[in-house]
């Protein structure tokens, strides 16, 4: 069994839990060290969020590394709060994030994580994105995890927060990137 390491610089112990479990399972493990580092994040679309944060933080170590950034996207709101999810679960919470909808006919919204990968500082990060979709519900579940208990994925009857991480960690936004992660550094054998 090959195993492997690689930095993930992120400040939320949330997930570097779950990317720590999605990771480790299967046939090739890909062990992951993490940094918690502050990193500011920039205003722009996902993919520009994503690159920025990645770049700063291969400088920062001077190695390779990976960061991951996480929008909820409104289909009634063309994709908002996307990347802006994190300040508005602070301000308004999981109520505020269902009466954001109020008088809207549609509650669909999907989760989308976008991985970036940077070879060292200067290396134009590669980017992997995950997407799945569902509605937004009144909250359901254990308030752990960021808004994981006001979105529950199509087909399953069940916010995020309902289920046992092991179902979450086969049907993520987080799970989808990471396949894809996983697939480019093992086929090239960058690690
Ligand atoms: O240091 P980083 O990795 O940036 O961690 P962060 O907490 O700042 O994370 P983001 O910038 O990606 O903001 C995403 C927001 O969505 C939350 N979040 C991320 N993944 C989630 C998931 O799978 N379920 C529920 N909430 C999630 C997270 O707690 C933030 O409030
Ligand atoms: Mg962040």
């Amino acid at each position: 069994m090959s195993q492997s390491r690689l930095i993930f610089v992120t400040g939320n112990t949330k997930k570097l839990e779950e990317v720590k479990a999605i990771l480790s399972d299967g046939p090739n493990p890909i062990e992951i060290d993490s940094q918690a580092l502050d990193i500011d994040e920039i205003q722009g679309n996902t993919q520009e969020v994503a690159r920025a944060k990645c770049r700063r933080a291969a400088e920062i170590l001077n190695g390779p590394c990976i960061t991951e950034d996480t929008a909820l996207c409104y289909e009634a709101l063309n994709g908002l709060p996307g990347p802006f999810i994190k300040y508005f679960l602070a301000d308004i919470g999981h109520e505020g994030l269902n009466n954001l909808l109020v008088g809207f006919p549609t509650k669909n919204a999907w989760a989308l994580c976008t991985f970036a990968y940077s070879a060292g500082p200067g290396s134009e990060p590669m980017l992997f994105e995950g997407r799945t979709d569902g509605k937004i519900v009144p909250a359901r579940g254990p308030p752990v995890f960021g808004w994981d208990a006001v979105f529950e994925p199509n087909g399953t009857g069940l916010t995020y927060a309902e289920m046992p991480s092991e179902q979450k960690n086969k049907l993520s936004h987080r799970y989808r990137a990471l396949e894809k992660l996983r697939r480019y550094l093992q086929s090239g054998d960058m690690l």
